[in-house]
């Protein structure tokens, strides 16, 4: 019997990503981890089904949202299929040679550089942008320039030959980034379900109030709420997530009371909590 074929999952950035890793968490170790240079990569290899899903970050406990990525939901009609959230450990990584006293700049995502301002600051180390951890692991390891180290996974040292000149250098123990998963679920077992909308409200008094009743009056617990910013200036987007699932007759019963108080309502997914 032919063996069934391995599924190809897209993450942003290269092999020693976080999202590689949450996606190994997710999908298993047998998926096959396929590297993209952008956010905007991932969800377009979903869509054009090139792959057979992706998994990318969309918050984190230090350094808020990931406005790319909830921007990209909205954006697209790939339907969110899951959810982990992953401790994150960084690591101030060197080409071998150089020591903790001589850094002065360190490169890597601006997330994994708002996880670790409080660190950079006190070592006056100046932060610098790149697109991933990991791009920015071997970009240091390649180009070798003195005074410069990249923030990314203990993974990424060893996979660019580089040296971990302090582990653990994120402002608090407290740092997760949930991640998503678009395209088919994950067959793997759930703690808990949760139901992700986005929707629009008039700008009138109360108009908030009255979707956030919907749920409330149910016993629900709203567990994030975040807006976004539409293309008419002070108009929004406002995305939710409430725990449960769609199927749960007070979620859809919720859901359904929401909309008739919002002019638009979609719901992103109704999905599992690894
Ligand atoms: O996946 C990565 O390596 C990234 O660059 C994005 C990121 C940054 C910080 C925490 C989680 C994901």
């Amino acid at each position: 019997m032919a063996e069934p074929r391995r599924r190809r999952i897209a993450f942003q950035g290269e092999p020693g990503a976080y999202g590689e890793e949450a996606l190994r968490v997710l999908h298993g170790p047998d998926a096959e981890a396929v590297p993209c240079l952008t956010f905007r990569a991932v969800f377009e290899a979903v869509a054009e089904g090139r792959v057979d899903g992706g998994v990318v970050p969309v918050e984190s406990s230090l350094g808020g949202p990931v406005a790319e990525t909830v921007d990209l939901l909205l954006e697209h009609d790939l339907p969110v299929t899951g959810e982990l959230s992953l401790r994150i450990r960084h690591c101030l990584l060197a080409p071998p040679g150089q020591t903790l006293e001589q850094i002065q700049r360190a490169w890597s995502h601006p997330q994994a550089l708002a996880q670790c301002a409080g660190y950079l600051r006190r070592r006056g180390i100046t932060p610098l942008p790149e697109t991933n951890t990991a791009i920015a692991a071997r970009k240091v390891a390649e180009e070798a320039l003195p005074h410069t180290a990249a923030i990314a996974s203990k993974l990424s040292a060893s996979l660019y030959g580089l040296t971990v000149l302090e582990e653990g250098v994120e402002d608090s123990p407290d740092n997760y980034t949930r991640f998503l998963t678009l395209g088919p679920a994950p067959e793997r077992a759930w703690t808990r379900r949760k139901t992700a909308l986005a929707f629009t409200t008039d700008n009138g008094p109360g108009a908030l109030y009255r979707v956030l009743s919907a749920f409330s009056s149910r016993g629900l617990n709203v567990a994030r709420l975040e807006s976004r910013p539409q293309r008419r200036a002070w108009e929004y987007v406002w995305c939710l997530d409430v725990d449960g699932a769609l199927e749960d007759p007070r979620v859809r019963e919720a859901v359904t009371a929401a909309q008739a108080a919002c002019i638009t309502l979609r719901v992103l997914g109704s999905y599992g909590v690894a």
